[in-house]
């Protein structure tokens, strides 16, 4: 059996009289792609947040790479925090900065002592991979959205991170993209051997990406397994529309 990368047991987070997880249990293994799905305000970010220690748990487990993350010191937080990637559903692009100036930007605030050399090196192995080298010299305002992306997930796996999270990565393109970003996430594991959490509302993008799907209801993960699984026979209503919503049976 693979490496469990992260193991989340009994969690829980509440604010004031919200409950929001109400007993959260998940593993993830090494190079292992986890769709997290839930409608909105079902706690994924919350979970995220405990994830890299930027909210603590009420109660519970949050074992990242063998650690514990809410007895973790600063300075093991910041050390845990590098070797999880965020891609953010904006892809968080420096608009005043070119595309070489965004991702020398982690890169030398993170690692010291790097040449020139090995930086540029970097970030053009890292444009190549996203297939989009012409790009380096551009300001993000000359990009498309899916190029915004490519070179949000770029940027993210310059410091090798070990965890990808992708937050709604296929929000707001066209199908056709959305494809290209999905076989984007699936060339990112092969390559850099990535363990990924894909939080997304796109079944497509779930089917496509996710060994297991992990669907946030109530505060707990209520279904968990494969696509085939989880959706097309789902007998509970809600998943069921998550299913119809996005399929629809001709
Ligand atoms: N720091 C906080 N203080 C108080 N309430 C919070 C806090 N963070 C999140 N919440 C509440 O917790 C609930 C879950 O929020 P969360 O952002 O995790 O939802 P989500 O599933 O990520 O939604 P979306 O898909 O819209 O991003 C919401 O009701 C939100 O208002």
């Amino acid at each position: 059996m693979s490496e469990r990368v992260v193991h989340i047991r009994n969690l829980h987070k509440s604010f004031g009289d919200l409950d929001v997880l109400k007993g959260v249990d998940l593993d993830l293994f090494r190079e292992e792609n986890v769709v997290v799905l839930g409608r909105s305000g079902t706690g994924k970010s919350v979970l995220i947040k405990i994830m890299v220690g930027l909210l603590r748990q009420d109660e519970g487990i949050m074992e990242v790479l063998g650690r514990e993350v809410s007895t973790l010191s600063t300075k093991d937080l910041n050390s845990l925090r590098l070797k999880i990637g965020f891609s953010f559903q904006n892809s968080a692009l420096y608009d005043s900065m070119t595309v070489r100036e965004n991702m020398e930007f982690p890169l030398v605030r993170n690692i010291k002592n790097l040449t020139k050399k090995e930086i540029t090196h970097r970030i053009e192995e890292l444009l190549d991979a996203v297939g989009l080298p012409q790009t380096i010299n551009q300001m993000p305002s000359e990009l498309s959205g899916g190029q915004k992306k490519r070179i949000g997930v770029a940027r993210t796996l310059i410091l090798n991170p070990e965890i990808m999270l992708y937050d709604e990565p296929t929000a707001g393109l066209d199908p056709i993209t959305c494809v290209e970003i999905n076989n984007l996430i699936n060339e990112v594991r092969e390559r850099y051997k990535t363990t990924s959490i894909v939080i997304t509302h796109d079944l497509t993008c779930a089917k496509m990406t996710g060994d297991r799907m992990a669907v946030l209801l109530d505060g707990q993960f209520k279904a968990m397994g494969t696509f085939d699984e989880v959706f097309p026979r789902a007998t509970d209503q809600r998943i069921k529309s998550f299913y119809d919503y996005n399929f629809t049976e001709t």
